[in-house]
């Protein structure tokens, strides 16, 4: 997505770019501040870390896809970055995934912006030609689990209350093709059949055995490892890596470009069901009862 086209769905979106700040840290270094997203120059030259700071749960509102992307671009044209490490600000939660409220209760043209919202940002994710390293801090169902698949390298916080994998059978709702693409190329295809089916969220030592994630840490290392994870890759020069890079995941990708459209057409489709809209209600539902 062009930069300008993501600022137009900000302004449709009712966020204004004018919130946007750049501040100078204690060291000196730039750190752009939105509302839910925060991309901070590390002390690692050449790398930043974005904080998803959505909470309660960093679910992926259209206002915050808008938000990654805009952020992931900007790090990717300023040719200091060569690395991001991607993280969260929330407490306990990598990201809930998708916003239900983003796919309840609208109309279809809502329900193709926001899908078209969250092709975007997989694709921009994807195909980055920064490293992205996922600091995996807290849980990550659906589609929090797609953004970490979707990095060069997951480091996983040591912590059995942590899960990771994709639910959305859990929900009444199938699994787009792209995110069960994803999936397969990072598990393999016979574990992908039966966590997909099943909608298996898994904790830290079920996702390292599976290779879902590569390290599995303690929790107050996710992130110093992230970034000697990054230094490793980033001895490899960018034009080969990145070439590397594209040709292991251009299929893939292309797989959703050549039908984007149609993709959108079978989402709304999909969504607007009845029996759809009210398993999503039940879950969100189940969701606020469980608090009481
Ligand atoms: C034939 C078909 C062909 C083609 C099909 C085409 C397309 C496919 C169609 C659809 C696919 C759509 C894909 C979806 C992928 C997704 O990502 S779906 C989202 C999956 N996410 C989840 O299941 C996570 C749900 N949340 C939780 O489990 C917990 O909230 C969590 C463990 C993350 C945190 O627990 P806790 O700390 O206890 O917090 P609470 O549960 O109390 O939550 C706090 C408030 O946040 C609200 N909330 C939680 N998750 C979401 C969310 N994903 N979206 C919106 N809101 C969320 C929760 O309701 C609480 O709100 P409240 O304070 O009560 O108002």
């Amino acid at each position: 997505m062009a930069l300008a086209a993501g600022r137009a769905m900000l302004m449709r979106s009712g966020v204004r770019l004018g919130t946007q700040a750049a501040a100078r840290g204690g060291n000196g270094a730039r750190r752009f501040m939105n509302h839910r997203v925060v991309v901070e120059p590390n002390t690692v030259p050449g790398v930043a870390v974005i904080k998803f700071k959505n909470p309660p749960v960093n679910s992926l509102t259209l206002e915050f896809l808008t938000e990654f992307v805009i952020c992931l671009e900007k790090l990717e044209n300023d040719k200091t970055f060569r690395g991001v490490v991607l993280t969260s600000d929330c407490p306990g939660i990598f990201s809930a995934g998708l916003d239900l409220r983003e796919m309840c209760g609208k109309n279809p043209a809502h329900y193709a912006e926001y899908w078209r919202a969250v092709q975007e940002m997989w694709l921009k994710v994807y195909l980055s030609n920064l490293v992205l390293v996922a600091a995996i801090n807290g849980t990550s169902p659906a589609g929090g689990c797609l953004i970490a698949l979707s990095c060069d390298y997951r480091v996983l916080a040591d912590n059995p209350r942590y899960r990771m994998g994709l639910n959305e059978t859990l929900l009444g709702l199938v699994v787009p093709f792209w995110f069960k693409d994803t999936l397969v190329n990072t598990i393999g295809h016979r574990a992908s059949e039966r966590a997909l089916q099943l909608g298996l969220l898994f904790p830290p030592a079920e996702a390292l055995q599976l290779g879902m994630v590569d390290q599995v840490v303690p929790e107050d290392q996710v992130q110093s490892t992230a970034l000697s994870v990054m230094t490793q890759w980033l001895a490899i020069p960018d034009h080969v890596r990145q070439l590397t890079k594209n040709m292991i995941r251009k299929a893939t990708a292309d797989h959703l470009i050549k039908h984007q459209e149609a993709d959108i057409q079978n989402f709304i489709n999909f969504i607007s069901r009845d029996s759809i809209q009210k398993s999503l209600q039940v879950y969100l539902e189940n969701l606020k009862q469980k608090k009481h």
